[in-house]
């Protein structure tokens, strides 16, 4: 038994129900009555109306929206980018940088040819391949950086008369002696080629030594 069938004033409750659904019952008339008498209750009831279905419009919107935005910038990993000057961890494993100092590419791919193979026979060591123009800016970097390398591999070619390649001006034509001056030891043997006959054997026959 509803408020109105009971003879009482219709609760709110009762004039939303009626509100709602449109229905015109026998008591119905009595509550649309009750409503026209009642304009603040009126007033209130379609104000909450309205606040409902904007929450809900509002609610559809922001749901329909924040979906392709979140396709179109996918979350960036966690993971730090590392920077590039950043040092390695120290893990204890051996460390070999390969330099080169090229024109047109020549010794850019004999050092990295040779890294991969070093790669795939030694994966115990950390390889990597470095241009030496992006290794320091100043004569006195370059000199205090390589003295703390393990063990470091040069590919460099020469121009006119054995003189370095832009990317190598600064150390390509003394790196021998810079590197014996601060105490470096020889690995292997040093290997020159000739670009007049086949570079790609000179290159081999050193290899093979090696
Ligand atoms: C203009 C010019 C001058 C060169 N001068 C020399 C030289 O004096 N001594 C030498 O061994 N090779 C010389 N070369 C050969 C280059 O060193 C050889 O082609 C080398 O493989 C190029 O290496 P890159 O491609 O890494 O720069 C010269 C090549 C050119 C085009």
């Amino acid at each position: 038994m509803d408020s109105a069938s009971a003879g009482l004033k219709p609760s709110a409750l009762d004039l939303l129900a009626a509100l709602l659904t449109g229905r015109e019952d026998p008591e119905g008339g009595a509550r649309w009555s009750a409503l026209a008498e009642n304009r603040h209750l009126l007033v209130l009831l379609t104000t909450s109306l309205a606040v409902l279905v904007g929450c809900g419009v509002a609610l559809l919107v922001r749901r329909s929206s924040a979906a392709p935005r979140a396709a179109q910038a996918p979350p960036r990993p966690l993971a730090a980018e590392k920077k590039k000057d950043e040092p390695d961890p120290d893990d204890g494993r051996p460390r070999v940088t390969v330099f080169f100092g090229t024109q047109t590419g020549t010794a850019e791919g004999f050092a990295k040819a040779l890294t991969e193979e070093a790669k795939a026979r030694y994966d115990k060591a950390v390889f990597k391949v470095v241009d030496l123009d992006d290794y320091a800016a100043e004569d006195e970097e370059y000199e205090e950086k390589l003295k703390k390398e393990n063990i470091a591999l040069f590919f460099l070619a020469t121009y006119g008369d054995g003189e370095p390649t832009d990317n190598a001006a600064k150390v390509g034509k003394v790196v021998d002696q810079l590197l014996s001056e601060q105490g470096g030891k020889r690995l292997v043997p040093v290997g020159l080629g000739d670009d007049d006959q086949c570079i790609e054997d000179d290159f081999n026959a050193w290899y093979e030594l090696q």
